[in-house]
């Protein structure tokens, strides 16, 4: 997968290349593209932003800049990109998004800060592109870089060779729909506390149950609405007698 990010912060997305994401990157599981708005400015000030029509507070970023430098971006591979917008005014990001993210070719993030980018941008790439504004969450960043490397992270994860374990990208949370239950490690006894004994049982079929039940408490506890959206067949009668 190819993944392009456009924003005025390039540094801002230096934490791309660390650690995990920075393995997979060397060992060419993903590339990842971080391009400077202002290289598409042609006026000595290097502006990006102006007032915004009908009046009102703060800038908006200047729809001539950014329809250059997404053409450029977009042409730089065979393949149509998908546009991510992140913005508090987005569709609520989720796994769901993040799995099916991760079956795309190219990805480009088009990072905007001040009060956001013209609309006008979005509304001509959508003639030549799948594009999504997206939320990270119900607050308003300062722009859109740390939502970018958050759904980048998410979606990387998920491609084949990113994670160490595999399986552990099946067994997270979401990953059937429900919250992931407690983990424990050694020692067994720390500070007064115990790890649950099943999880020391041996009885494999044990332990699916008990880190099932503590998913679905959990679940029920903190974000009972995602229940509502389980498919019925992902609770058997058990579960639902918790
Ligand atoms: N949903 C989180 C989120 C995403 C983007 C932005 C943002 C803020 C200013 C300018 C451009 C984007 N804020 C919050």
């Amino acid at each position: 997968m190819r993944i392009d990010v456009l924003t005025i912060f390039p540094d801002y997305l230096a934490p791309v290349r660390e650690a995990l994401l920075g393995k997979a990157i060397e060992r060419g599981r993903i590339s990842v593209g971080v391009h400077d708005l202002r290289d598409w400015t042609h006026d000595v000030h290097r502006s990006v932003d102006d007032s915004p029509y009908g009046g009102g507070p703060g800038m908006v970023m200047k729809p001539d800049v950014w329809g250059e430098a997404l053409d450029s971006v977009a042409a730089e591979a065979a393949e149509t990109p998908r546009l991510v917008v992140p913005t508090p005014a987005g569709v609520p990001f989720d796994q769901r998004t993040a799995r099916r993210w991760a079956r795309e070719e190219r990805l480009i993030f088009a990072c905007g800060r001040y009060e956001g980018i013209d609309q006008r941008v979005i509304d001509d790439a959508a003639r030549r592109m799948p594009v999504e504004e997206v939320s990270i969450g119900d607050y308003v960043l300062v722009g859109g870089e740390v939502a970018a490397l958050t759904m980048i992270e998410a979606v990387a994860r998920l491609l084949p060779g990113v994670l160490g374990n595999p399986a552990s990208a099946e067994q997270d949370s979401f990953s059937d729909g429900l919250l992931e239950g407690p983990s424990y490690t050694r020692p067994e006894t720390w500070r007064g506390l115990s790890v649950p004994d099943v999880l020391r049982s041996g009885d494999h079929a044990a332990v699916r149950r008990w880190r099932r039940e503590q998913g679905l408490e959990r679940t029920l506890r903190r974000r009972p609405e995602l229940l509502d959206t389980l498919p019925p067949e992902e609770l058997d009668e058990h579960d639902r007698a918790l």
